[in-house]
Parts: C-alpha cells; structure tokens; sequence
C-alpha cells in the first residue's frame, strides 16, 4: 500500500470512529457524550467494585430493608447510571406517555408542566422539587411557570450536573439544587408554596418518612403532587412471571421495593394530606410511556458497543459495560411491567396541606 492509500485510510478510520464516538454518541438532548461517561463521584478505578456492591445489596434484601442504608445504596446506584442516563435519554430521569406526533422531547416536557399546573406554580411562589435528578423538570416547570424551583437530590454528582445545565439554561436565578436526603429535609417548617415529585419517592423505604417530610416542609393550604411507581390492581403475587418482572425492575433501578397503587392515597392521607385527586396517568387514553423503551432496542446495541470500544480504549471507566448491561436488563423488564399493565410509573396524587 502506498503512503497516499494509507493515509486515506487512516483518514476514513479516523472520521468514521469521529462519527461513531461523536455524532453517534451524542445524548438526545445536548450535554453528555459517550466519550465523558464517568461514575459520577466514585473514582474510575473503583467504579467496578462499586458496581458489584450494588449488587451486594440484593443479596441481602435485609440491608435494602434496613431504611438507614437505603438512601447510601440509592447514592452508589446514581453515581454509576446518571451519566448513561443523561447521555441515552436525556436530563429528565422519568418517564412520560407518547403522544402521537409530539416528540419524546416535548411530550416530557408536557409532563413536567402538568405537574406545575397542578400545584398552581406561579412567580414568586417557592416550590420544592423531591428527589430532583439533573434537574430536567425543575428547569422546564421554573421556565414553565416562572416560580422559584429548590431541587433535593441525595446524590452530590447530580447537584453538580443539574447546576451546571441551570447556569446553561440561564435559569439560576429560579432554580437551586441542594445535596441532602429527603427524608431529612434541611428546609424550615412551613417555607414552600408547593411540591412535587417525580419518580423519586419510590426510594424511599418508606414512604410515610418521605410524605411526612414534604407535609411538613410545605405552608399551609399549599399543593403537592406526586407521579408514584406502582404496582397497579392487574399484579398478581402468587403469578410467578409478575414477581419476575417487578423484581428485576427493582433490581435494575434501586428499588427497595414497589409498592401497591392502593398504598399511595392512603399513606399521603395518614401524614396529614388532604386527597384531592389521584389517577393513573398511564391508563388509556394517554398512549403508552414504554414506546420509547420498545424503540430504542437498535440503539441500545448501539450503545453497547460504543461503551465496549470506550472501556477497552480505557476511556470509559472498568465496569461502565457491566452498569450498561443491567440498564438493557432494566428496560426489558420495564417493557414487559408496561405490556402486561401490572406496573405504572406514573400513578399521579395531588394533595393539600389543610390550613388549619
Ligand atoms: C425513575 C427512574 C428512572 C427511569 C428511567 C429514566 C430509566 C429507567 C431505565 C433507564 C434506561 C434503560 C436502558 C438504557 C440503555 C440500555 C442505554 O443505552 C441508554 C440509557 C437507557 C435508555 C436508560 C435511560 C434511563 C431509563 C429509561 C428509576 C431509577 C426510579
Ligand atoms: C429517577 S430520579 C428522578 C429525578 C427527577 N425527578 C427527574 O424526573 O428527572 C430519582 C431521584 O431521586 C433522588 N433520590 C432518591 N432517594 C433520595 C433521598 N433519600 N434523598 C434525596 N434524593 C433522593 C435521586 O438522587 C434522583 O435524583
């Protein structure tokens, strides 16, 4: 071969591993690139090791029982999935239904409104927003409504995330994020007009710690709306193929274990809330959340690759492979939970704090 083919060659290589690393890689929403896939705070060397103590934990459902150790095991789990998160889906950790000719971009960020809708978010009313990822929701319903959004993430890598793409967004002066647990919230009694919370509760080993938390956070008379992970009325427990699925959604996505749909009004009703509305959100007519699951299967082989060519190429730190492996799990088992309809991520309530 001569000098002039191989450079060619070497040329197209070059330009072809560009495109596959960088227009390939490249998270629906701008932010994340495959190349810049870390652990979030846990070192490279150790994101292995962490990887397989998370594991530790299953092995010992007792330890996920134990509520101190839950919100450290939920902490490990984030460092190792919200860079994949953010470069495969995007800034906003939920999920919402389809909506025909919306795209998934905007039909999220319909969602994220609702929620602000709902809870009567407003300028100059402050809202806390529970268990609040990178921030994705915050910042739509912030430039949604214009109120002031307090995020609370237990996770100090997605405070980081979620106040470099607030700055981005021009969105500092409504937005802040805190690092804390949200059953030990480190707001005063009394001081939001409002709350909410996406897909972040079911965290939560119990979930009246977490509803007591936000009653009392919240004024009086002020809203709270919650979109709950559910097993809904059609989950039978002696059906060994439904156990299957709703424990290896558990297992895939740091659940110390769901609760019923028929659980959540009540545990809201017995730390004080008023109901004033509570409804599946992913029961017909809304089109189903796990389309979007379904139809990134290419992509997901896709991404498999790529992290295998990052990992061996020492980019992509050790056990990154073995994180995105249980993710491909993970959305099999979501699928099926929305398939079979014996599981909802979006079991919405929306409740009142009574004024006296
Ligand atoms: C509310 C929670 C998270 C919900 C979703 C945001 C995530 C649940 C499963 C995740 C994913 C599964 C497959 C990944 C894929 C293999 C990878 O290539 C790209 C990212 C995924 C699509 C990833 C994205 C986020 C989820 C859909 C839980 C944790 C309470
Ligand atoms: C699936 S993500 C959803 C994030 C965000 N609501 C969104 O929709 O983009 C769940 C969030 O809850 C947070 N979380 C879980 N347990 C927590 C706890 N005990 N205290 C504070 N945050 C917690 C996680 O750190 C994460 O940010």
């Amino acid at each position: 071969m001569d000098s002039l083919s191989l450079f060619c060659t070497g040329l197209l290589l070059a330009c072809g591993l560009y495109w596959f690393l960088c227009i390939m890689g490249q998270a629906e929403q701008k932010g994340k690139h495959a190349t810049a896939i870390s652990g979030g705070s846990i070192t490279a060397e150790k994101v292995q090791d962490k990887y397989m103590q998370y594991w530790s934990f299953f092995r010992r459902p007792k330890e996920i029982e134990t509520a101190e150790k839950v919100p450290d095991f939920v902490d490990t789990f984030y460092n190792l999935v919200t860079d994949i998160y953010e470069w495969g889906w995007g800034q906003s950790f939920h999920f919402s239904p389809s909506i025909p000719g919306k795209s998934h971009r905007d039909a999220t960020r319909l969602h994220e409104e609702m929620a602000a809708d709902l809870i009567q978010a407003q300028p100059g009313k402050r809202i806390v927003d529970v268990g609040c990822g990178v921030g994705g929701p915050m910042r739509s319903i912030a430039a949604h409504s214009g109120a002031n959004v307090v995020g609370i993430t237990i996770n100090e890598y997605q405070v980081k995330r979620a106040k470099l793409h607030n700055n981005k967004a021009g969105l500092d002066s409504l937005c802040q994020v805190v690092c804390g647990n949200f059953l030990h919230m480190p707001f005063a009694d009394n001081s939001f007009d409002g709350a909410y919370s996406i897909e972040a509760t079911c965290h939560a080993p119990k979930l009246e710690e977490v509803y007591a938390e936000v009653f009392r956070v919240l004024k009086p008379g002020a809203l709270y709306v919650s979109y709950e992970w559910v097993t809904t009325d059609k989950f039978r427990g002696e059906n060994a193929e439904h156990v299957e699925i709703i424990q290896g959604i558990e297992r895939g996505d740091a659940l110390p274990g769901l609760r019923s749909y028929s659980d959540i009004a009540e545990t809201a009703r017995k730390v004080g809330f008023h109901l004033l509305q509570e409804r599946d959100l992913a029961l017909p007519p809304s089109h189903p959340w796990w389309t979007r699951l379904k139809m990134g299967r290419i992509s997901y082989w896709r991404n498999h690759l790529l992290i295998s060519l990052l990992a061996a190429l020492g980019i992509a730190p050790k056990g990154t492979l073995d994180v995105h492996e249980m993710l491909v799990k993970t959305a099999d088992y979501l699928t099926q939970g929305g398939d079979s309809g014996i599981f909802s991520p979006m079991h919405m309530i929306l409740c009142r704090k009574p004024v006296s």
